[in-house]
């Protein structure tokens, strides 16, 4: 980073990897059980992939923690978003009375929703229970200059680390970061574009919903964007570097997703991503600390087109597609039934040997 505060120490540790052992174990184990071998999908899959990160003969979808950070996108000056920038604050009320679509999720589920506001433009003191962790009122308009300065982007990743302490602390097994922030999907967007090294126009999308001649400003408005910075960087190529990708094109509840996928990671705490923007806050953990990757879980397929192109860069495949595109956490919230109905029968199911009943074929 141009003119670079010090890194802290923590961002230094390697995420903690998945056990070889444990995934050989339960892959061993759900062999044992009384059903023929692999009949129950993904969902034994599942299991094992949780059993590795782990590093457990159980795995746990529960306690499970959804932290929603929420911020605004100068950005939105430049007309990329059909929805009134004031709805992030709106909704952020609505999340902590209990109205929002995570928060019916999250009591469905029985999670704790902790919301916490990185970067939105409230003015003054901001209710109870939001915690206050703003940073700024919003990014900087990328289109012209930085989204953040140096100080800044290692501020959201802080934010995000705090979190997953946070949900370490209280015994989480598995960590869900949802957000809020009209005009965040241009920043996820720019984000994977600058990583990906990708033209923008594969990788925006309608967001809450442009069309038309809307939808292909917004494409001009990233690309413009993108050129901006690589210009300034004065070469093409170094704005794949997530140092300067993130604080240029990204947001704020952005960089605060990837610290906490980032620190979870290095916790050995599982993650369930969500939709685009945190497929964007993942690749830029994973390009910040390679191997971040392999502790993650992807909840859902985002309706936004990018989505794809991005999980696969992660090597990611989604247990639910459903077309949603709202944000907040709610496609991983919508997957966590199936990841503790997954964990559920690893634990509980009788083996051939308990059960009595024959293993193997009976051919000779
Ligand atoms: O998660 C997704 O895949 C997703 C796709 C489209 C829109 N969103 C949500 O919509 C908001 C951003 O949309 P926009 O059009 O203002 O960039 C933001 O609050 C996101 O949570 C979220
Ligand atoms: C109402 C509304 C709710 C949202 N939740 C996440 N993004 C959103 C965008 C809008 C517009």
């Amino acid at each position: 980073m141009e003119n670079s505060p010090q890194q802290p120490n923590w961002l230094q540790e390697s995420p903690a990897q998945p056990s070889l052992t444990h995934r050989e174990r339960a892959l061993e184990h759900q062999d044992q059980l009384t059903k023929p071998p692999g009949s129950l999908g993904e969902l034994e899959a599942l299991a094992v992939q949780l059993a590795a990160i782990q590093n457990s003969h159980n795995p746990a979808a529960e306690p499970a923690h959804i932290a929603l950070f929420a911020a605004d996108h100068g950005i939105t000056a430049e007309g990329v978003s059909p929805i009134d920038p004031v709805v992030t604050q709106q909704m952020m009320t609505n999340f902590v009375n209990g109205g929002a679509a995570i928060s019916v999720m999250a009591r469905e589920l029985g999670c704790e929703l902790e919301v916490i506001d990185v970067g939105s433009r409230w003015p003054g003191e901001l209710p109870q229970p939001i915690l206050d962790r703003r940073i700024a009122p919003g990014t900087a308009n990328m289109r012209r200059e930085a989204a953040m300065s140096p100080e800044q982007f290692l501020a959201a990743l802080e934010a995000g680390r705090e979190a997953a302490e946070r949900a370490q602390q209280s015994g989480v097994k598995l960590f869900i970061a949802g957000e809020m922030g009209i005009g965040n999907t241009s920043a996820a967007a720019a984000l994977a574009a600058a990583l990906l090294e990708a033209p923008a126009a594969g990788l925006v999308g309608p967001g809450t919903g442009l069309q038309g001649p809307a939808l292909r400003h917004k494409e001009e408005v990233i690309e413009a964007a993108l050129s901006f910075h690589r210009h300034e960087l004065g070469s093409p190529g170094a704005l794949a570097n997530p140092w300067e990708a993130g604080r240029r094109v990204g947001g704020l509840e952005i960089c605060a997703m990837a610290g906490a996928y980032l620190r979870c990671a290095q916790l050995g705490i599982a993650v369930l991503l969500d939709g685009y923007i945190s497929g964007s806050a993942a690749l830029l953990a994973e390009r910040l600390a390679p191997g971040t990757k392999e502790n993650m879980l992807l909840g859902h397929c985002s309706a936004e087109p990018g989505h794809r192109r991005v999980v696969s860069a992660l090597g990611l495949s989604p247990i639910l597609s459903l077309g949603m595109r709202l944000g907040e956490g709610s496609g991983a919230a919508t997957a966590l039934p199936l990841l503790r109905m997954a964990c559920a029968i690893h634990n509980n199911m009788a083996t051939f040997a308990q059960a009595g009943v024959t293993q193997g074929d009976n051919h000779q």
